[in-house]
């Protein structure tokens, strides 16, 4: 039986990475209201935060009639800085302020995995399931208000988590990341093959 690999989110750079990857999945996206999930654990921290959604995106579409018998992996990004946890900014001038902080400094970002095995759900079962999170510290070179401000007019920063990317033009601003660097883009490569063996396949199974 081929294996089916299900990406549950949304992410254009987490299925990029998967492609890129040469892992084989389609895509189907949750429907899990964030605020929800996290309000329901009091005040997760951003590491806790990550872990819980990722499993609760990945956990909604386990749930789907389609996704039996597939593996399913749900993940989420959050930016950890001076204690907070940033996701994205959405807005302008939440950018600003948080880039105008984040200049020079440095902090963590926090991609939460889940993986569920539906392989041998039984009916109403929730599968076999495991998660990890993967995190690395990202340091920034000082910015400039003038580059601050042609960086958000781009709009890239603001549906990304920590609002910068490093594999995009964010790249220009990043000093360097201490830990994997995909977990940094929303999905640690190493981080599923590790979930991958927890579930007894190898990446080398979910390669196209
Ligand atoms: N390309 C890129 N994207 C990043 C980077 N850092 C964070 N992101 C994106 O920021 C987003 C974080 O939001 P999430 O809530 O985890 O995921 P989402 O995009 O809303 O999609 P769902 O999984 O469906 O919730 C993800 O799409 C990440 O891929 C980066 O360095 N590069």
């Amino acid at each position: 039986m081929t294996l089916r690999l299900i990406l549950a989110s949304a992410s254009p750079a987490r299925t990029k990475l998967l492609t890129e990857a040469g892992i084989a999945h389609t895509v189907t996206v949750s429907d899990v209201d964030e605020d929800a999930v996290t309000a329901a654990h009091g005040s997760p921290s951003p590491y806790d935060t990550a872990q819980l959604l990722a499993r609760a995106k990945a956990e909604a579409v386990a749930a789907l009639p389609e996704a039996r018998g597939a593996l399913v992996i749900g993940c989420d990004s959050v930016f950890e800085f001076e204690g907070e946890a940033h996701g994205k900014p959405y807005e302008a001038q939440v950018a600003r302020e948080r880039i105008k902080r984040m200049s020079g400094s440095s902090g963590t970002l926090h991609t939460g995995h889940w993986l569920v095995d539906t392989r041998e759900m039984n009916d109403g079962g929730s599968g076999t399931a495991v998660g990890a999170v993967a995190s690395a510290e990202v340091h920034f070179m000082p910015l400039d208000d003038a580059e601050i401000e042609a960086y958000i007019a781009t709009g890239e920063p603001l549906n990304c988590a920590g609002s910068f990317t490093i594999d995009g033009r964010g790249g220009a601003f990043i000093r360097k990341v201490d830990g994997d660097p995909h977990a940094v883009v929303g999905l640690s490569v190493s981080t599923l093959r590790e979930l991958l063996r927890a579930a007894e396949v190898s990446i080398t199974d979910v390669w196209q």
